[in-house]
């Protein structure tokens, strides 16, 4: 695979996305958003947070493998445990306790937008899209602060029964509380000292603690569900939070509920508008239970598009029933890039999907089931121009405007990346599933699904990762539904 020719192929992809964006009427996109507490760790900082613990303490609480973050040991050893895999990492914590703590001894950088939901508004948003429906059911008068004001972000708010869209400022529940994350960044190289054992840290990485507030239902309010037309025209859906759904509730009610809630506002979706495409975003998914609920009973034959990094194609894998693949996608061997692949098809075969979209570092993946509209081509530009985007978050933190983003252009493809795309030509071309000439286009014809292949665009010293996964699938899902749209218009 030429370098200079993906460059050039990104340059084209970006232009012509830029020029379909206009077509969509409009995108909805719920649930989860939340306050991003961002605190980067350097070599001081972990030294002073590790010093507050008894290390042999901590070393056992490693061991313990927490699932959630009950006290200021969890956290450390969860830290410890994404510093030392390189495994993007997302923990729950039902206290506030966690919160205090870390305020008075740590404390963070800076605030921003945060959950798949907000940060997808937000960017959508910054792509000058006509129209983003924000569907937060916590949204509150805080959570409402960090949504972009240019004025084409809405959100349903139901006065005097009737449900109007307002910008969040004038749509947040007074009453609400906010839900406060805590994102712990960290760098490649980074060393690690605790109990006598010393690592560096594999690659630029993030641990987010995810706060669960005994308040969060992941759920749709009544009166919008009734009047779920209010929203429309839009022609996507991007559905994430899902991971907020516990097993069980103080009030009897189980996941269940939530999870026929979750289809019933889906099917109500669809019946809207027949041409509506829904996508879900994941998350690493802590509860094996509910991972498995949100796969196999809402994502299933529900929903045409599913996004998520490598991470979490080997945790699906796992619920799934697929030990041996999933680990051999985590342990990332020679083999990874072959076994990511498999896994991917494995996904949309049992969760019967249009589209599977995996962003890893320095490629993206995209299988497709046969028939799926649109050439390998343009969809090989909607992931190209979301590495545009990619680049130009990692680059600024954020992505101001399309003109902001187009600095991604000079940000160079990935050499790794490509050279990871390279091991995997072998195996393609071996078992015919393309020509070596396909196979440099990027292009992959399966007998029960095509594919695409791209090298994405990597920034060497990052200002943030977090988001840059929700801004990568969010910017394909709307470059693709645009250019259906702007078929359709005839042009
Ligand atoms: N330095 C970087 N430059 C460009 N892309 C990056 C960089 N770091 C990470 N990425 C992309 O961001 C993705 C992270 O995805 P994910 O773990 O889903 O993040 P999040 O869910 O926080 O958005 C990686 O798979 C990779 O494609
Ligand atoms: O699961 P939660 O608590 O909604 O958090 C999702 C987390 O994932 C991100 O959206 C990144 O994908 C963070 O911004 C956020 O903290
Ligand atoms: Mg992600």
């Amino acid at each position: 695979m030429d370098m200079e020719e993906w460059e050039q192929r990104h340059k084209e992809a970006f232009y012509d996305a830029k020029e379909a964006l206009p077509y969509l009427d409009g995108m909805f996109v719920a649930y989860n958003s939340n306050i991003d507490a961002i605190r980067h760790l350097d070599e001081e900082a972990l030294t002073k947070l590790i010093g507050f613990f008894d290390e042999a303490e901590i070393q056992e609480r490693v061991a313990v493998y927490p699932r959630e973050i009950a006290d200021p040991l969890d956290f450390i050893a969860r830290l410890l445990i994404a510093m030392r895999e390189g495994k993007a990492a997302e923990v729950p914590t039902y206290t506030e306790e966690i919160h205090t703590w870390l305020k008075e001894h740590l404390g963070f950088d800076y605030a921003r937008m945060g959950g798949q939901a907000g940060i997808i508004s937000n960017l959508l948003a910054r792509l000058d899209l006509k129209k983003v429906v924000a569907y937060i059911p916590w949204l509150s008068a805080e959570q409402a602060e960090y949504f972009e004001d240019n004025g084409n972000i809405l959100h349903p708010k139901v006065e005097n029964g009737e449900v109007v869209l307002k910008p969040p400022s004038e749509a947040f529940n007074p009453g609400m509380g906010s839900k406060v994350n805590w994102i712990f960044e960290f760098s490649k190289d980074l060393k690690v000292s605790c109990a006598g054992s010393t690592f560096k840290v594999p690659r630029d990485n993030r641990l987010i603690i995810s706060s669960r507030p005994k308040w969060i239902r992941l759920d749709m309010d009544r009166a919008i569900y009734d009047q779920l037309e209010t929203i429309f025209p839009v022609d996507g859906a991007m559905l994430s939070g899902y991971q907020m759904i516990k097993e069980e509730y103080e009030d009897g009610s189980t996941y269940k509920d939530y999870v026929e809630h979750s289809v019933e506002v889906i099917n109500k979706l669809k019946s809207l508008n027949p041409d509506l495409r829904i996508h879900v975003e994941l998350t690493s998914i802590q509860n094996r239970v509910i991972r498995k609920a949100i796969l196999t009973e809402i994502v299933a034959r529900h929903v045409h598009s599913l996004g998520l990094d490598t991470v979490e194609v080997a945790n699906a894998l796992n619920v799934l029933g697929y030990e041996e693949l999933s680990y051999s996608v985590i342990r990332k061997g020679e083999n990874g890039i072959m076994s990511l692949y498999q896994g991917a098809v494995q996904l949309m075969k049992d969760l019967k999907l249009e589209r599977v979209h995996v962003h890893s570092l320095g490629f993206y993946i995209c299988i497709l089931a046969k028939g799926h509209p649109l050439t390998l081509k343009e969809h090989r530009d909607a992931l190209l121009f979301s590495s545009v985007l990619a680049a130009s978050r990692a680059l600024h933190g954020k992505i101001e405007d399309l003109n902001e983003a187009e600095t991604g252009l000079d940000v160079p493809v990935s050499a790794q990346g490509l050279e990871d795309l390279e091991t995997f030509k072998l195996y393609c071309t071996g078992r015919k599933l393309c020509s070596p000439d396909e196979f440099e286009y990027g292009y992959i014809y399966g007998s029960d699904h095509d594919a695409i292949l791209i090298p994405s665009k990597v920034v060497d010293r990052p200002k943030a990762t977090v988001g840059i996964g929700d801004t990568i699938s969010a910017g394909a899902f709307a470059a693709m539904l645009a250019r259906m749209k702007q078929i359709k218009s005839g042009k």
